[in-house]
């Protein structure tokens, strides 16, 4: 019998097509339905953005009051959920108490196990309009702070940016905060949608696929890497100190977060609008060493492997500036990333198939059990 081929990591595996994105590493481009993501950055909200995502087509301005009255009405937590929420121990990672949150929201949802593409849009619509504000409790009881009631006069980033650090901040910082956000927005295929398109093919519910998918982003190489950015920042110190600490850690065979991708190999396509947006909030928040510190890294490490940073590395300083601690920078991720997981869930469960693939057995040959 031959062996098969055993592609570790899926690497280059093509299992389904889709609709939502094309990331293309030979133009180093990235499209969510067909518009560039630099284009939508530059044009669109973040609402917007989640509405196209959703639904194929950017939103006229009926759809988008229309789905903005539906968020909104729906950004405030329950007290029961708050409650529940600041019960957890304050040593949980704001990603566990996302993880939680979204579960319970599920199991208090009548329609959780509703398991229609219509019924899902308005879960999504949900999760979207709650997240920031789970987010922010993650945030405000770091620093002894009761949450504050979400504003309905306000857009998605700035009620988001409010609800958290208490206020809303210059136009400028808004602007490269919902940037973020539409980035983080979709990626195809990566980890955590294949994670919540797998929990969907099972005819599982959309909360358990995105309770999943929070696990799956939460580790370091995939969405958990922003906060490790800002983690290595902190550890190198300063501009001056990164070469050489670059040339201690290499050789340690020490993963340096924020570098690398598997599928960009020669730069990932969101990183230029991003380093962009950092440099527009480093300005305004006295940011110039870590901007240094930025590119005296990026430089030593493109020299020595070859490798170019991906999205998570020019975000977390970025949320630094911006006043969020470290480790609610991928619970943002997340805030962002359920556009493009739900938008995964509602293709997969439109055209599903059971993902289940099979692998080659490498154990013990069948023996007897024999106890003694
Ligand atoms: C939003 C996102 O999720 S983007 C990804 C965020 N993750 C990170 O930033 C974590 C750091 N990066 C990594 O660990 C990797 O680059 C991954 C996981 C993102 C991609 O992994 P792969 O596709 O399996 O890596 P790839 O095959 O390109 O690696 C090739 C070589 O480069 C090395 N390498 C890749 N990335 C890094 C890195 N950041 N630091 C050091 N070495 C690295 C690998 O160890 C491997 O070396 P080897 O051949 O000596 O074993
Ligand atoms: O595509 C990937 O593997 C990871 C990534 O950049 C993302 O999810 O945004």
């Amino acid at each position: 019998m031959s062996t098969p081929t055993i592609h570790k990591g899926l690497a280059g595996v093509v299992v389904d097509t889709t609709e939502v994105s094309m990331v293309n590493p030979d133009t180093n481009s990235l499209t969510y339905r067909g518009y560039a993501v630099q284009d939508l950055a530059a044009h669109c909200s973040f609402e917007q953005v989640a509405y196209l995502l959703w639904h194929g087509e950017l939103p006229t301005p009926q759809q988008l009051a229309e789905q903005n009255d539906a968020e909104r009405s729906q950004r405030a937590l329950s007290t029961d959920l708050v409650e529940t929420l600041l019960a957890l121990p304050d040593t949980a990672h704001p990603m566990d108490t996302l993880r939680t949150a979204v579960s319970i929201l599920g199991a208090t949802d009548p329609t959780e196990d509703v398991n229609t593409v219509e019924a899902n849009q308005q879960k999504a619509l949900r999760l979207f309009a709650k997240l920031p504000a789970v987010v922010a409790l993650t945030q405000r009881r770091r620093h002894g702070l009761r949450p504050l009631t979400p504003r309905d006069d306000l857009g998605f980033a700035e009620n988001f940016l409010y609800v958290t650090l208490g206020e809303v901040p210059e136009p400028e910082i808004v602007r490269a905060f919902e940037t973020s956000l539409v980035l983080y927005a979709e990626h195809s295929f990566n980890a955590s949608t294949f994670t919540a398109r797998v929990v969907t093919s099972t005819l599982s519910d959309l909360y358990s696929a995105v309770t999943a998918a929070i696990g799956a982003l939460k580790g370091p190489l995939h969405g958990g890497a922003n906060e490790a950015v800002m983690e290595i920042f902190t550890e190198i110190g300063s501009a001056d100190r990164a070469e050489a600490w670059l040339q201690q850690a290499l050789p340690e065979k020490r993963k340096i977060m924020g570098f690398g991708h598997r599928v960009y190999k020669n730069g990932d396509s969101r990183v230029p609008t991003m380093r962009q947006a950092l440099q527009e909030v480093a300005e305004l928040r006295n940011g110039q060493q870590l901007l240094d510190l930025y590119e005296a890294l990026a430089k030593p490490m493109y020299a020595a492997k070859g490798l170019h940073p991906n999205l998570d590395y020019p975000a977390g300083p970025a949320y630094h500036l911006m006043g969020f601690d470290t480790p609610v920078f991928t619970p943002i991720f997340v805030a962002a990333r359920i556009t493009g997981w739900t938008a995964h869930i509602n293709e997969q469960l439109a055209a599903n198939s059971l993902i289940r693939p099979t692998s080659v057995y490498s154990g013990p040959a069948q023996r007897a059990v024999a106890v003694a």
